[in-house]
This record gives C-alpha cells, sequence and structure tokens, in this order.
C-alpha cells in the first residue's frame, strides 16, 4: 500500500477514511452487458454475454447487470441465458421505475434488480413528467414489490450528481426504509468533481450501504469511484474496458487495479482481467487503444532505449506493477528509439550472438527502419543480422503460388510451396479466402503444423478499395516465437506470405542444427 502524501486528499479525517483501510470491504458491480452494451453499435448475441458472463465470474466478480429486460424479448432470453448458467455472481437487469418493468425481470429469473428512479429536477420534471413527492411515493412502492418478490434490490437516482442534495437524501431514506438492498449514486453525465461525489456519497451512507456509479465524461470516472470509496460506498459499478454510454463508465479492471495497487484493497481475482478485456474487446468489436491502461497492448510493451535498457536490469524499473499480476506478459519491441541493449537483447532471444561493431550497425539499421515511420519485426531484425554478419541463410518454405476463390460457394484455397527441395500443395477451406488460405498453408507444411498463430493483426495503411493493407503474425512453435509483418494490396497473399516467412524463420534456429523435415 503507498498512499504516500494523499492520505485525506478525498476527503475526510484520513484515521477513519475507508481508502486508507486496506481491511475495507469493496465489491464490484458489472455492467458491460447492460451500460456497456448501450455504446452505439454493440449489440451482443446470448453467447457473447454468457461468454462474458463466465469471465466476469471466474473473476470473482460480485454482481453482474446482465442487461434490461425492459429492452424487448431477445433482450429477455439473453438475460435468461445468463441467469440459467447458475454463476456464483448476483445476477441483475436494470429497470425503469416502473413495476412492469420489475415484472419482466422477473420473467428472466434475475437474482435483483436495479431500479432506476428519476434524481434530478431535469430528469423527473423534463423527462419523466412527474413531481418529486411522485418519485417518492412510486420508489417506495416499488421497493417493496421488488423485495415481496424476493429481489436483491438497489435504487439508483438517476443524475444524482446534479441532484438537489437534500431531494436525494430523502429519496434513498425513504427507499432504505421499504427496504432496498442498497442505493446507488449516480454521477449519469460524468458530471462531478471528486469533491461532489465524496459530499453526496458520504450523505447517503448514513442511511445504508451505497454503490458508486461513474461516468468518464470528463476523465474523472475513476477520480469519482475513488472519492466514493473514501465516502463509504462498498459496491463500485464499472465496466470492462470502460464500455459504456457516451465516454464510457469507469472500467472495472482501472477501479481494481488501483484500489489493489495504491490502497490495498482486494476486489476481484486481477491475474483475470487481461482476458476479460480481450474477450470483450473481441465480442464486441471496439478494440482497445494501445495506451489504455491495464490491458491496453502497451501498458507492459517498452521500445525506448532507455526504459528497455533499465527493464533488463531490473523488471520493476518502468512498471508499477509487474504484469503477471493482470495476467500479462512484459514485451520489448524495436523501432526508432531502440538503444544497443534492447537490440542485443533481442537478438539473443534469437539465438544471434553479435559483437560490439556489428551490434553498432545492427541498432543503427532498426533506427532507419524506425525513422521511416515503420514498426521493426522480429523477422526485420533477423534479416539485418544476417546482412551485418554477412551470413547465408538459406530459405527452407517459400511460396511458389497461391490461389484463392470466394463469393458464391465455400470459400477455397490452393498453395504450392516449396518446403527444402520438395514441392507440397495443399489446399483448403474456411470462413473467407485468408482462412482457407491458411488452412492450405498449414496443410501443405504437414507435420510442422504444431507452428502456432499466436496473434494475426491487420491494418489499412492506406485509404480506399485499392489500399495496402499490413498484415503482422506472431507465431511460435516451442518456447521460440517471431513475429513478421508483410504488405500488399492482396490481403490473402499477405497473410500466406507473411505466415510462411514466420514458418521458414521458427524452422532454422540460429545457432541450432535445422531439423530434417520428414515427409507425411
Ligand atoms: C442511465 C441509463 O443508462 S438509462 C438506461 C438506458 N437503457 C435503455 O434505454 C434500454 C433500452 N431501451 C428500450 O428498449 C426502450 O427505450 C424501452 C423499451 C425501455 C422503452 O421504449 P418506449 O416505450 O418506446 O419509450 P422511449 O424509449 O421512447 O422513451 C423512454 C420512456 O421511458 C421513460 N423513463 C425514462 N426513465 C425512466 C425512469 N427512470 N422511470 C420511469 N420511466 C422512465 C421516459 O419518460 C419515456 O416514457 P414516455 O414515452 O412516457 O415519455
Amino acid at each position: 500500500m503507498n498512499p504516500g502524501d494523499s492520505r485525506g486528499f478525498f476527503g475526510g479525517d484520513p484515521a477513519t477514511n475507508p481508502l486508507y483501510d486496506d481491511e475495507t470491504d469493496v465489491s464490484l458491480l458489472d455492467t458491460t452487458l447492460r451500460d456497456g452494451e448501450q455504446a452505439p453499435g454493440i449489440s451482443l448475441t446470448p453467447d457473447e454475454k454468457a461468454d462474458i458472463a463466465r469471465a466476469l465470474d471466474r473473476a470473482r466478480v460480485d454482481v453482474i447487470e446482465a442487461g434490461s429486460a425492459c429492452t424487448g424479448e431477445g433482450e429477455r432470453r439473453t438475460i435468461k441465458q445468463v441467469t440459467d448458467l447458475d454463476l456464483d455472481a448476483t445476477i441483475t437487469s436494470f429497470a425503469r421505475g416502473v413495476q412492469n418493468d420489475i415484472d419482466l425481470a422477473l420473467d428472466c429469473d434475475v437474482d435483483g434488480v436495479t431500479i432506476v428512479v428519476p434524481g434530478s429536477d431535469r430528469h423527473i420534471e423534463t423527462k419523466v413528467n412527474t413531481t418529486r413527492e411522485e418519485v417518492i411515493a412510486d420508489t417506495a412502492e416499488l421497493v417493496e414489490y421488488a423485495r415481496d418478490h424476493g429481489l436483491w434490490t438497489e435504487v439508483i437516482g438517476e443524475d444524482g450528481s446534479r441532484a438537489d442534495l437534500e431531494f436525494l437524501e430523502e429519496l434513498m431514506a425513504t427507499a432504505f426504509d421499504a427496504g432496498a438492498t442498497r442505493v446507488c449514486y449516480a454521477d449519469t453525465v460524468g458530471h462531478a468533481g471528486p469533491e461532489r461525489s465524496y459530499e453526496i456519497v458520504s450523505t447517503l451512507a448514513e442511511y445504508g450501504p451505497v454503490s458508486a456509479h461513474t461516468h468518464d465524461d470528463l476523465g474523472m470516472g475513476l477520480t469519482n469511484a475513488l472519492a466514493s470509496v473514501a465516502a463509504g460506498a462498498d459496491l463500485v459499478h464499472g465496466t470492462v474496458n470502460g464500455l459504456g454510454e457516451r465516454a464510457g463508465n469507469v472500467a472495472i479492471e482501472e477501479v481494481a487495479i488501483a484500489l489493489d495497487h495504491s490502497y490495498g484493497i482486494e476486489t476481484v481475482d486481477t491475474t483475470q482481467l487481461y482476458s476479460l478485456g480481450q474477450a470483450v474487446a473481441q465480442a464486441t468489436g471496439v478494440q482497445l487503444p494501445p495506451n489504455k491502461a491495464v490491458t491496453g497492448e502497451n501498458a507492459f510493451t517498452h521500445e525506448s532505449g532507455i526504459h528497455t535498457d533499465g527493464t533488463l536490469k531490473d523488471d520493476r524499473m518502468y512498471e508499477p506493477y509487474p504484469p503477471e499480476k493482470v495476467g500479462r506478459e512484459r514485451r520489448i519491441v524495436l523501432g526508432k528509439h531502440t538503444g544497443r541493449a534492447g537490440a542485443r537483447a533481442a537478438l539473443e532471444e534469437h539465438g544471434v550472438e553479435v559483437d560490439d561493431e556489428e551490434l553498432t550497425r545492427v541498432v543503427k539499421r532498426i533506427k532507419e527502419i524506425g525513422d521511416r515511420g515503420k514498426r521493426v519485426t522480429d523477422a526485420d531484425l533477423l534479416a539485418i543480422a544476417e546482412d551485418v554478419k554477412g551470413t547465408d541463410r538459406e530459405r527452407r518454405v517459400e511460396v511458389l503460388d497461391l490461389t484463392a476463390a470466394s463469393g458464391g460457394g465455400i470459400p477455397t484455397a490452393s498453395v504450392r510451396l516449396r518446403v527444402d527441395d520438395e514441392e507440397r500443395v495443399a489446399s483448403g477451406t474456411g470462413s473467407g479466402p485468408v482462412d482457407a488460405a491458411v488452412t492450405a498453408v498449414r496443410e501443405a507444411i504437414g507435420q510442422v503444423a504444431n507452428v502456432s498463430l499466436d496473434s494475426y493483426e491487420v491494418d489499412a495503411i492506406t485509404g480506399g478499395t485499392d489500399a495496402v493493407v499490413t498484415v503482422e503474425v506472431e507465431m511460435s512453435r516451442g518456447d521460440h516465437s517471431v513475429t513478421v509483418a508483410k504488405s500488399d494490396t492482396d490481403i490473402t497473399s499477405a497473410s500466406v506470405s507473411a505466415m510462411v516467412d514466420a514458418m521458414d524463420r521458427l524452422l532454422t534456429v540460429p545457432g541450432e542444427e535445422p531439423e530434417v523435415l520428414a515427409d507425411d
């Protein structure tokens, strides 16, 4: 725990502030499947929701808001698929402040409901066209109804950060009197600063358990979540990857790691956070920015010479916590900012030894590629090293011919490869021409199919239908892996050529006897 001089920053007496007490019990409510899915363009299938719910449960998230039963038939089937999983987590549905929404949630067999009632006058008068008095009366009735039906019941005062605090206090006190399990402070439009969050949550916490639901419109979702915990909130709402309305909700992986790292408060199994983020990015199609905290591609990747050198000397030099803590590995990559230590380490990983003068030339060539704005892959590095050392290397695998057809029938591809002195021909089918070609290449390589494709990324470097695309693959065989990038206007050719180059590199490890490939 390392709060340092920040004790008391969020307000209150540092001696009694729950944020500075590592015995504090904080749980997470994940609303990726509800608020996360409300982000424009996202719609998860029942199977995708079920997979994400299982992953959240594995990470030991306490409450999973599975959706809004009021949305329609399809959504109710989806929520039911999640409740049928019989997970350890409490499964809830969103409900507006109307009884029918609670009935629809009950039809999905949820354990609980988050009942959202208008909190600010703007929502009361302009949106729902009602009065403060009616909201209070309706809330009491709905909470009693939900509790009578055995539901875990949280009342969210929508737009709470812009509400009149005296009214919000009365509303939430009524909810508790009616039997609510908990109430929730909602910074619905991400408007609050931490002082306002602290003021509201500490007021409501006088009456019973309080949750915090914060959005990131001002980039303060996490700050407000922490201020809420400091003020006594014991359940924090968030979404995986920070998906959600507009600028999104606070990201649960950021809440979990901030509470753990900075305040010693454990919430979930943090080693699951990276795979959770990947699963949600894949299902939603919303890719993470590389610099995203915790789960972004670059969060534990080092390129610049000074950082790489420092990290090679002490792996905590440029990282706040080890990548394994969130289920990741550290990566050293090469580019314009590479120095000698990083280049030598990368070469050693591929079994290539260089003397000091050769290393100087290798670094110069890496920087030249970097200066052209390009990434430097393992294949680039190995080609540079061969050139600098004057070593001749014979390719073992080469593409002689490739045809792929799609449109109409099942996508098919055939390839003719030279593997050592032999020609091998194979064909394959797949979900598209690239997939078919990849299947054909694997078939042709035969018994070295134990080469695995660990990552495959496509970038369009120019626009338009004749765009040049770059395919970058990372492939491995045993504990040896290589990255290769290839550019072409034809994505199938770029993919096959990158994969074949990677396989070729993996079949010959510098410094090791080439393995003889048997016929299959
Ligand atoms: C803070 C949040 O994230 S809010 C959650 C947002 N989630 C969703 O909207 C879920 C998906 N929504 C839907 O599928 C649809 O909006 C439905 C099925 C819920 C309702 O559809 P419709 O009946 O066509 O209503 P519509 O979407 O046009 O307007 C929303 C209605 O909900 C009412 N409403 C909004 N908030 C509340 C509330 N907290 N309590 C009660 N009623 C509310 C509005 O007043 C409006 O009612 P009105 O038509 O009588 O004015």
